[in-house]
C-alpha cells in the first residue's frame, strides 16, 4: 500500500480573469510519484481546520516551496518591503498542519518556504532579505530567469554536521546545492537542529529534535536535483520509507478498529 503524501498548495491568480487556485508545482507532483513512492494528494490553502481532517488520512507531508513569503506577523517581523509576494491562506493553512503533523508522528519534508514556515510555527523567526545583511551572500535568483537549468542550477557548498542524517544521506559534509530564495532563518526554533549551513552561515538544514517522526527541513530544492544529485534522492527516499512506514502503522490499526 503506497502512502499517501500530501502536498501544500499556494493560492495563484490564474487565466484573464486572474480568479484564486490552489496550486502546487509539478515537481512536487513528480518526486512523490518517483522516489518517494508515495501517491500524491494536494491540500488546498484551506485554513486552519483542515489539519485535524486531514491528518489522520495522510501518511506524510510536504510542505512546498513558493515565491510568497511568510506574513512578518506569525513572527513579529517587520512588514515586508511593498511588492513582497504573501499568501495568507497558506501561512494560515499550513502553520497548523505543521505543529499538528510533527505531534501527531506524521512524517514531514519542509522544503524552501516550507523550511521558512517549520522555523515560523515552531518559534523562530526570518530575516526577509538576507543578500542585504553584511558579509551575506545572494541566495536568490532573478524571478525573471526563465531558464530552468540556470534558475535552479548548484549556487553555493553546504556543510552538513557530522554524524547527522543529512551528512550519512550525503556520505560526507560538504555538498553543492541549489539556491532560490530571499529570506532565511533569523533566529532558530527552539525544537530545531540545524544541520546544514551555506558559507555565509545560512542555515541550509533542520532537524526537529524532539519530534516522535521523521521531521526534517531544508532551504535548497531537492525536487530540482534528485535525479542528479544523491543527497536530494536520498532525502526523498528516506522520507518516502518513513511514509510507508507510518501507512503499514495507519493501515494496522484500521483493520484492528
Ligand atoms: N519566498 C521565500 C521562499 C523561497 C522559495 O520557496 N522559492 C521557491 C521558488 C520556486 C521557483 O521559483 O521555482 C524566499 O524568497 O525566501
Amino acid at each position: 500500500m503506497k502512502p499517501l503524501i500530501g502536498i501544500s498548495c499556494c493560492i495563484k491568480a490564474f487565466g484573464i480573469f486572474g480568479t484564486p487556485n490552489h496550486a502546487a508545482s509539478d515537481s512536487y507532483v513528480r518526486v512523490v510519484l518517483g522516489p518517494v513512492n508515495g501517491i500524491p494528494v494536494l491540500l488546498p490553502a484551506a485554513g486552519e481546520s483542515l489539519a485535524p481532517q486531514i491528518l489522520p488520512r495522510l501518511d506524510g507531508l510536504i510542505l512546498t516551496g513558493s515565491r510568497s513569503n511568510v506574513c512578518p506577523e506569525y513572527y513579529e517581523g517587520p512588514a515586508h518591503a511593498e511588492g513582497t509576494p504573501e499568501d495568507h491562506a497558506r501561512d494560515a493553512t499550513t502553520l497548523p498542519l505543521i505543529r499538528a503533523a510533527i505531534a501527531a508522528g506524521v512524517p514531514l519534508l519542509a522544503i524552501c518556504r516550507g523550511f521558512q514556515e517549520l522555523n515560523v510555527a515552531l518559534g523562530g523567526s526570518l530575516d526577509q532579505r538576507i543578500q542585504d545583511l553584511p558579509g551575506r551572500i545572494d541566495h536568490s535568483t532573478p524571478a525573471d530567469q526563465r531558464l530552468a537549468r540556470i534558475r535552479t542550477a548548484k549556487a553555493h557548498g553546504m556543510r552538513l554536521l557530522p554524524g547527522s542524517l543529512m551528512a550519512s544521506l550525503a556520505g560526507g559534509t560538504e555538498v553543492p546545492v541549489n539556491s532560490l530564495h530571499n529570506q532565511g532563518i533569523r533566529r532558530l526554533a527552539p525544537r530545531l537542529v540545524a544541520e546544514g549551513w551555506a558559507p555565509d552561515g545560512t542555515i541550509e538544514a533542520v532537524r526537529v529534535k524532539d519530534a516522535p517522526g521523521f521531521a526534517y527541513g531544508v532551504q535548497w530544492h531537492p525536487e530540482y536535483d534528485w535525479e542528479s544529485d544523491a543527497l536530494s534522492r536520498a532525502l526523498f527516499e528516506r522520507f518516502g520509507a518513513a511514509a510507508a512506514a507510518w501507512a503499514a502503522r495507519r493501515h494496522m490499526a484500521q483493520a484492528a478498529e
